[in-house]
């Protein structure tokens, strides 16, 4: 397998920045780290936009809408536009829409917080769950008191900071007793880097479903999967060999790019460390990599 080129001066990143026009950037562990802008990362992308590249936020972040990833941008004082993210919870969202055809008369019950029923909402897809079942008086739990809402065709499964034992047991009654009802998942990233360590992801909150029902999701969402990238495609028309893909997990971001056939550019401001490439038994290896993508700010000077 060939080893990855390292990226290190300002004629690597000039030769790196002319391969690509358009560069599809994950967000966690890239740009930020939690609140935190990674060092030099907003002169970068504003040189990327000074040389006319396009550029779209391919996050698996499931927690934030597209209008709540325009917030944190804002917040954190990076330029954005309309247009450029592309979040887990939109892509959940566009394909129940537009791939499954979800019909209107069914609802989605949410494992999930506010990032997903806001893009639910805004593609006119129903949905359970989610907010409404945070709060419960577990004194007065009984299994009894589970109901089922008829309407509920399918279970749409992501990151959620206020998972209970209530969601799974209306997640699993869905899915148990209606083999029709779709069972998805936003992501499954197991991990994530954040306060200067790293956590268990989204893609963890669906663990206790996969063991109790002895099944696999049906469909999941966020990269490295086809579905993400067959929405992306569908939305923007891009040529493969001028994208790149900049991302800072191997398993999931530089395997999506690997999976387009698009560039891949690996930084290692996140989960992925130098070793984990170099090694003899390495599997998903990118195109490039290098320390930081803020590195690229000495082009500015
Ligand atoms: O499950 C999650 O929430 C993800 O691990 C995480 O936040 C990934 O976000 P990304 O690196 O794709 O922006
Ligand atoms: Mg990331």
């Amino acid at each position: 397998m060939s080893k990855p080129v390292k990226l290190s001066n300002a004629s690597d990143y000039e030769a790196f920045l002319d391969k690509y026009d358009t560069f599809l950037i994950d967000c966690d562990g890239v740009i930020w780290l939690e609140n935190i802008v990674i060092p030099n990362l907003r002169e970068v992308l504003s040189l990327l936009r000074k040389k006319g590249k396009n550029l779209l936020f391919v996050s698996n972040n499931s927690e934030k809408s597209r209008k709540g990833f325009k917030k944190k941008f804002e917040k954190l004082n990076i330029e954005i536009y309309d247009g450029e993210i592309f979040g887990s919870a939109y892509a959940s969202a566009y394909y129940l829409k537009n791939i499954v055809k979800f019909p209107s008369d069914k609802k989605v019950y949410v494992v999930g917080n506010v990032g997903i029923t806001e893009e639910l909402e805004s593609e006119g897809i129903r949905f359970a769950g989610a907010a409404e079942d945070v709060k419960f008086d577990s004194t007065d739990w009984t299994f009894a008191n589970i109901k089922q809402d008829p309407e509920v065709g399918a279970v749409l499964c992501g990151f959620d900071i206020n998972i209970n034992y209530l969601k799974y047991a209306k997640a699993y009654t869905y899915l148990h007793s209606n083999p029709e009802c779709l069972f998805l998942l936003t992501n499954d990233d197991p991990t994530f880097p954040a306060g200067g360590s790293i956590f268990p992801a989204g893609g963890t909150i669906a663990a206790p479903l996969i063991t109790a029902l002895g099944r696999n999701p049906d469909v999941v969402l966020g990269k490295p999967n086809k579905p993400m990238l067959d929405c992306i495609v569908q939305k923007l028309s891009l040529n493969p060999e001028r994208t790149c893909m900049i991302g800072d997990r191997l398993s999931t971001d530089i395997l999506f790019g690997i999976n387009g056939n698009l560039g891949t550019l690996l930084v290692l401001t996140g989960v992925a460390e130098e070793k984990d490439i170099l090694a003899e038994n390495a599997r998903i290896i990118p195109d490039y990599y290098i320390s930081s993508l803020g590195d690229i700010a000495i082009l500015n000077t």
